[in-house]
């Protein structure tokens, strides 16, 4: 099984989860990046059963409209049961690390908006210890070399992604060499500095249920699980 097999499996996986829990009216919530697109692919088999779409970037929209399911504004909405996303990396505690393509803002203010978030993953993507992928941060581009200093003194080696404007016609650096051991505390951390519009690490507003696709099938991952059962899929 390939690693774009298991993408599609999770993806199928989140269907079947919010599939009867959707009606006529419900607006749903859709994430970037190759495992969101698989969603969007098969979101279409439900086409009429939902009233619409909210996209978390530009190029989601798109391939959302390409199926004909409508997108719609977020500040026309007033209830978001779902948001559905990929991620860059899930700890047990489903704190993600995401932005890898760019999406990160649209991300996070549409999973702030949603009830329930629930994250899609292959297993490449589970850790123990978030930090190993460079963790996004979206800046204002005047204020890049003053960010850059400012995540060096956090302990991080920011690195400019070049070439690369986000839908907010901002810029990306990736912060490489950190370990965190508290993703809440290091994304506030992060977001207080100043030209920062809000980094990749997804703590204060981490997922609600993770799909992890594995060759022999998907597991579930809850933050319901009391503390002693949390990390442990069922
Ligand atoms: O900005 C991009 C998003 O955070 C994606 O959800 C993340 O990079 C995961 O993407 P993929 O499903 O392609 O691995």
């Amino acid at each position: 099984m390939t690693q774009d097999d298991m993408k599609k499996a999770v993806a199928a996986a989140a269907l079947e989860e919010i599939r009867g829990q959707i009606h006529a009216d419900s607006v749903i919530g859709i994430g970037t990046g190759s495992t969101a697109n698989h969603f969007i692919d098969q979101l279409a088999a439900l086409k009429g059963k939902f009233r619409a779409t909210v996209a978390s970037s530009e190029a989601s929209a798109e391939r959302l409209r390409g199926h004909g399911i409508e997108v719609i504004d977020l500040n026309d909405v007033k209830e978001l049961p779902f948001y559905i996303d990929g991620a860059d990396e899930a700890n047990l505690q489903l704190a993600l690390v995401k932005g890898g393509g760019a999406a990160l803002t649209r991300e996070k203010i549409v999973a702030a908006c949603a009830k329930e978030f629930i994250c899609i993953a292959d297993e490449s993507k589970a850790v123990e210890t978030l930090g190993k992928f460079p963790i996004p941060v979206e800046v204002i581009p005047m204020a890049r070399n003053y960010v850059m200093r400012k995540l060096e003194k956090l302990g991080g080696r920011p690195v400019y992604r070049e070439g690369v404007i986000t839908d907010n016609g901002n810029i990306i650096l990736d912060v490489h060499g950190l370990n965190i051991t508290d993703p809440k505390a290091m994304e506030i951390e992060m977001n207080s500095i100043v030209g920062v519009v809000t980094n990749g690490i997804f703590a204060c507003r981490s997922a609600d249920l993770l799909l992890l696709a594995s060759p022999t099938g998907v597991r579930r991952l809850s933050v319901i699980n009391t503390p002693s059962q949390k990390g442990e899929y069922y």
